[in-house]
């Protein structure tokens, strides 16, 4: 194999309470998010001890990925580094220089195309090599896994489970709700090489789990964790705006699968099983949330896959996708460059 490891690259989240704002200011630096919304952020945070579960969650996606490749023979060391705290990308890289890696693959813990989900991520390891200098490892990104089988499946599963748990007389009045981070509606139109990447992934995703797991109901793709100054448009409606119509629509009970993210980190655990399931309360809708990939068999099994695809003799036949939007394995120059910085 022409590749030497594999590094997991993710988001990254405080543990102690002193961590929260520090970690705040590194994710939001430069990017015009008012003082109001990183305090309110920020009390999310405490709410929870201060302690991010996005860490931990990589932790044992990392164990996982180390124990899959064991079990089928795929000898690469794997690492892990984050865009916003410890173990930051930038550290992890030098440790890889320090091993003698000369050559890596990642995979980020993102599925989808566009400035936040992958382009920054790309920019996040550029500049993790150009802080270690010229020895530094190359690192490649893996594709875009939105379309893959072991992303989708967990995600279907999950709705099923989740539905599962309503009174079945009130299926007819049961709706579907996928949900994503919201953007700014900027960023959606610069997605990808065409724009529009972000939201057609998301809307192709919100279909296959659909078909997959409910064909009977109706469903939704809805936005969430909208952040930013107020007169930055984003994309929209919020869900909490979204489930504020529903009941007028006659419908009861809502299963709110957070299609967006492969783990339940903090948007998930607050900004769907905190405020969402309260504004549920109010209207006097059922509410669960589905749940995400998190260490999913299938979805381990898939970052071994991603690897393979790419460096098998034979990887164009194991390459998986359900969808029909184009996927690659490396992006164009242009790729979701933020507006202001189209050349
Ligand atoms: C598309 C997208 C994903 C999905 C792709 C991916 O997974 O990467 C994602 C994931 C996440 N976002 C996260 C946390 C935050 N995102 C923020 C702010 C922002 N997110 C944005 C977009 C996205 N974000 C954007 C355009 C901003 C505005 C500032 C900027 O232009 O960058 C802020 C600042 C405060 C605020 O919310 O205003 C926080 C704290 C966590 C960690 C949760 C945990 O700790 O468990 C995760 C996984
Ligand atoms: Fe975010």
């Amino acid at each position: 194999m022409a590749y030497d490891a594999l590094v997991l690259v993710s988001f990254g989240g405080p543990e102690r309470p002193e961590d929260v704002l520090p970690f705040l200011q590194n994710v939001t630096r430069g990017r015009g998010v008012p003082p109001e919304r990183l305090a309110e952020v920020a009390e999310h945070y405490l709410h929870f001890g201060g302690v991010s579960p996005i860490n931990q969650q990589c932790r044992d996606l990392l164990a996982a990925i180390r124990a899959d490749f064991a079990a089928n023979g795929v000898d690469l060391p794997v690492y892990w580094g984050n865009r916003n705290w410890d173990p930051m990308l930038a550290d992890t890289v030098a440790r890889m220089r320090d091993d003698g890696i000369t050559r890596a693959l990642a995979f980020v813990t993102s599925a989808y195309g566009g400035y936040s989900s992958c382009r920054q991520y790309q920019e996040d390891i550029a500049s993790a090599r150009a802080a270690v200098g010229p020895d530094a490892p190359l690192i490649e990104k893996l594709r875009q896994f939105w379309d893959h089988p072991g992303f989708i499946e967990p995600h279907a599963d999950a709705v099923r489970a989740a539905l599962a748990q309503f009174d079945p007389a009130k299926r007819d009045s049961t709706r579907l709700v996928f949900t994503a981070h919201s953007v700014p509606m900027s960023a959606a139109a610069s997605a990808g090489p065409h724009g529009g990447r972000y939201t057609a992934q998301l809307e192709e995703v919100a279909r296959l789990v659909h078909a997959a797991a409910a064909p009977d109901l109706a469903y939704d793709l809805v936005w969430q964790s909208r952040s930013g100054p107020p007169q930055v448009p984003w994309l929209e409606p919020d869900v909490n705006d979204h489930l504020a119509t529903l009941p007028e629509q006659g419908v009861t009970s809502v299963v709110v699968s957070p299609i967006g993210f492969v783990s339940d980190h903090l948007e998930v655990v607050w900004d769907l099983d905190t405020e969402a399931l309260e504004t549920a309360k109010q209207l006097g809708l059922d509410f669960v949330r589905a749940g995400t990939p998190g260490v999913d068999p299938r979805f381990v099994a898939m970052v071994r896959e991603l690897v393979l695809e790419r460096t098998a003799p034979d990887g164009e036949r194991l390459r998986r996708r359900l969808g029909e939007l184009p996927a690659w394995d490396t992006c164009p120059a242009l790729c979701c460059v933020p507006p202001a910085r189209r050349p």
